[in-house]
């Protein structure tokens, strides 16, 4: 299959990114985080989640962030929801699209979200329709779809079943995540196979996480597979508090990086792109995960 003209990228550093940092990363520095990224061209930057502060801390000053940021016109800011309180609490603080997140793992459910992968959906069928009610996108994320860390093999029918399941119910977008970035191509390959018989291609996003240095190389798969959509996190923060020793999402730079090299177009200035992952990274004390903004980073030096 011929690779597309373009991609979209969907930005989660301001929520996957930070919501595995121990240390409290203060309110301010989320929102210049997000108001640098909006400067780079994207068009989709996930802002924060409406979770339980006592599940994930780092993410209890969700409204302020929503109330702080500057809101750009044809920029589109979702956040988590995992229930109908996260919903009411995001719809309150403004948000115009949110994500429900399932996985295709029972143990990982349980762990994450705390009920089993059937309650999950009971419980996002009426978060579903009550955003639609209210004018609002909903995206949906499946977890595990790669193998879980808790349970091991996940094989690519549980996660065509649980994106299917979420695209019945009205997801515009299923975001299939690799959230211990076990995955490699082929097997990548296969998993999107299951779900594109289930749910149309340009409805599917890829969501790899880094862990094993294979995300780019699932992400080439996924755009031979005919993936339009790819969620990253610029300098590769982050990881899953449920997910121990899971590394960050792709880094934003790696994934314009590959596109760039393709001729495929992403909207996103690379440079500004690289300059923000090297201030995020300042500002948490350590050096980048990205190696392509790390080696951009160092021919700027020069
Ligand atoms: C789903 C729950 C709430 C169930 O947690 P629970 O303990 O079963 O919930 P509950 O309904 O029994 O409520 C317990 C308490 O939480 C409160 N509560 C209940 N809901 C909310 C809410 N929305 N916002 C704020 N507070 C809430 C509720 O009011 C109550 O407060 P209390 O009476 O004890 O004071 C919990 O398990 C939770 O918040 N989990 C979120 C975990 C999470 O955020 N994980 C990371 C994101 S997923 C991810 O990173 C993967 C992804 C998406 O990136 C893709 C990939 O890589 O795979």
């Amino acid at each position: 299959m011929a690779f597309p003209s373009s991609v979209k990228i969907v930005e989660v550093g301001p929520r996957d990114g930070l919501q595995n940092e121990k240390q409290p990363v203060p309110t301010a520095v989320k929102i210049e985080l997000i108001r640098r990224l909006a400067e780079t061209g994207l068009s989709a930057i996930e802002a924060t989640a409406f979770v339980s502060p006592k599940w994930v801390p780092q993410m209890a000053d969700n409204a302020e962030v929503m109330a702080q940021i500057e809101r750009r016109p044809g920029l589109s800011y979702p956040v988590l929801v995992p229930n109908e309180k996260g919903l009411e609490a995001a719809l309150a603080a403004g948000a115009r699209e949110v994500a429900v997140f399932g996985a295709a793992s029972e143990a990982f459910s349980r762990k994450n979200i705390n009920c089993s992968m059937a309650e999950s959906l009971d419980r996002f069928r009426p978060v579903a329709a009550a955003a639609q009610a209210a004018g609002v996108s909903v995206r949906g994320y499946v977890s595990c779809v790669l193998g879980c860390p808790y349970q091991g093999e996940v094989v690519p029918a549980a996660v065509a079943d649980m994106a299917w399941a979420l695209h019945e119910m009205g997801c515009y977008e299923i975001s299939l995540g690799d959230t211990i970035g076990i995955g490699t191509p082929e097997k990548t390959k296969a998993m999107i196979e299951a779900v594109a018989r289930r749910v149309p291609l340009a409805q599917i996003a890829g969501h790899y996480h880094d862990t094993y240095g294979m995300a780019v190389a699932n992400i080439y798969a996924s755009l031979q597979m005919g993936v339009g959509v790819f969620d990253a996190s610029v300098a590769g923060l982050g990881g899953c508090p449920y997910a121990p020793g899971a590394a960050g999402n792709v880094a934003t730079e790696d994934v314009v990086w590959l596109m760039r090299g393709l001729g495929i177009e992403t909207g996103i200035d690379l440079d500004s792109l690289v300059a923000v992952g090297a201030w995020i990274s300042a500002q948490l004390g350590r050096a980048s995960n990205s190696k392509a903004g790390l080696a951009l980073g160092r021919r700027c030096q020069k």
